[in-house]
């Protein structure tokens, strides 16, 4: 079994003896321009689209969970994977506990209002604040699939009230599940805190926009956890600036790196990480994807399968 392997920043010399050991009957190779030799499977991160045309794969891997950056491409070069090649993504593999961490940290952080305990801080000022009550702090997850399922649970340990937003009703332990764009207005209406954990597709681009955001409780909270395309980000400040929204939490934008003199840099109610909410952990991503590839290999069901046409 031929496996070619493409990452524009992960260390081959780190991850090619992993899946060999992972896959000892198989011969992985680091893709190079110019590779048009035989291939079973690939592993990909914003592949060339030559490394994919015209093979005739059993399946591709994406080194990551969200799969929008590869169907971008595939749009403009449909000739880079046929229909008939399953595409899969990375199910969890480590990035549920990372999102769970980031959620979770932030959430008590507003909760306990540390970000208005070190506004006092910079003016000197020693000051008890009224604390917030937890029926006042709904949650709501935008999304509720593997990671939006795991940020859910975390959540649910800590007492807050939780809903959850996705395409199909959920059955989560302490949510109230909503669903479709007709209970979108009821999922909205009360929540406090809102975060983010949808595919981007052309239904939830600019999703998170001022009409939504009015519609969310006074004083409220946004975290984007998934892409920044979901936000709108000009309407993210204008709330912010007008006092609707009290905080957000930032870990994907529009244009990433996002330049140096974009004004969410400097809005003092504005927490930025540079995409690292969740990354991809080698150990947990090798063994889900030689997992898959020996049931592919048996003919067997496997988790993961994109499907191209929802999008996600
Ligand atoms: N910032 C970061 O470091 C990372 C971000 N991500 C992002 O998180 C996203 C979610 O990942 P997973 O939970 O693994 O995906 P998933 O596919 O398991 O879950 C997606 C959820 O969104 C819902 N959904 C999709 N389209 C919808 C629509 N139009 N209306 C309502 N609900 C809709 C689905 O029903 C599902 O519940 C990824 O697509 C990726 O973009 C993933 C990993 C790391
Ligand atoms: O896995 C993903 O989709 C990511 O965004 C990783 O950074």
């Amino acid at each position: 079994m031929e496996i070619i392997f493409y990452h524009p920043t992960f260390d081959p010399a780190a991850w090619l003896p992993a899946l060999r050991k992972a896959l000892p009957g198989a011969n992985v190779r680091e893709w190079r321009e110019g590779d048009d030799g035989p291939a079973d499977y690939a592993l990909v991160w914003h592949p060339p689209v030559e490394m994919l045309r015209g093979r005739e794969l059993k399946g591709v891997f994406a080194l990551g969970a969200g799969v929008d950056s590869i169907l971008s491409k595939l749009k403009a070069h449909p000739e880079m994977l046929a229909q008939h090649i399953p595409l899969f993504r990375l199910e969890d593999t480590g990035m549920g506990l990372q999102m769970q961490e980031y959620a979770v940290s932030r959430v008590l952080h507003w909760f306990r209002r540390f970000d208005d305990y070190q506004a006092l801080k910079q003016q000197a000022r020693w000051l008890e604040l009224e604390e917030y009550r937890r029926e006042d702090f709904t949650i709501g997850i935008l999304g509720a699939g593997i990671l939006g399922a795991k940020v859910a649970a975390s959540l649910h340990a800590w007492g807050f009230p939780l809903r959850c937003w996705s395409r199909s009703r959920k059955d989560l332990p302490g949510v109230v599940s909503f669903a479709g764009a007709e209970e979108f207005g009821a999922f909205l209406h009360g929540t406090r805190v809102l975060i983010n954990l949808l595919p981007n597709t052309p239904e939830t681009v600019g999703l998170i926009n001022l009409s939504v955001i009015n519609q969310l409780a006074d004083n409220s909270y946004i975290m984007n956890l998934a892409r920044g395309v979901h936000v709108v980000e000009d309407d993210l400040l204008q709330a912010l600036n007008s006092g609707k929204v009290k905080g957000a939490m930032l870990d994907v934008f529009s244009r990433e790196p996002l330049p140096a003199d974009h004004p969410l840099w400097a809005h003092p109610r504005v927490a930025m990480t540079p995409h690292i909410a969740a990354t991809t952990r080698a150990d947990e991503a090798i063994a889900f994807i030689a997992t898959a590839i020996d049931k592919l290999e048996r003919g067997e069901r496997v988790k993961g399968r994109v499907d191209r046409l929802r999008g996600y």
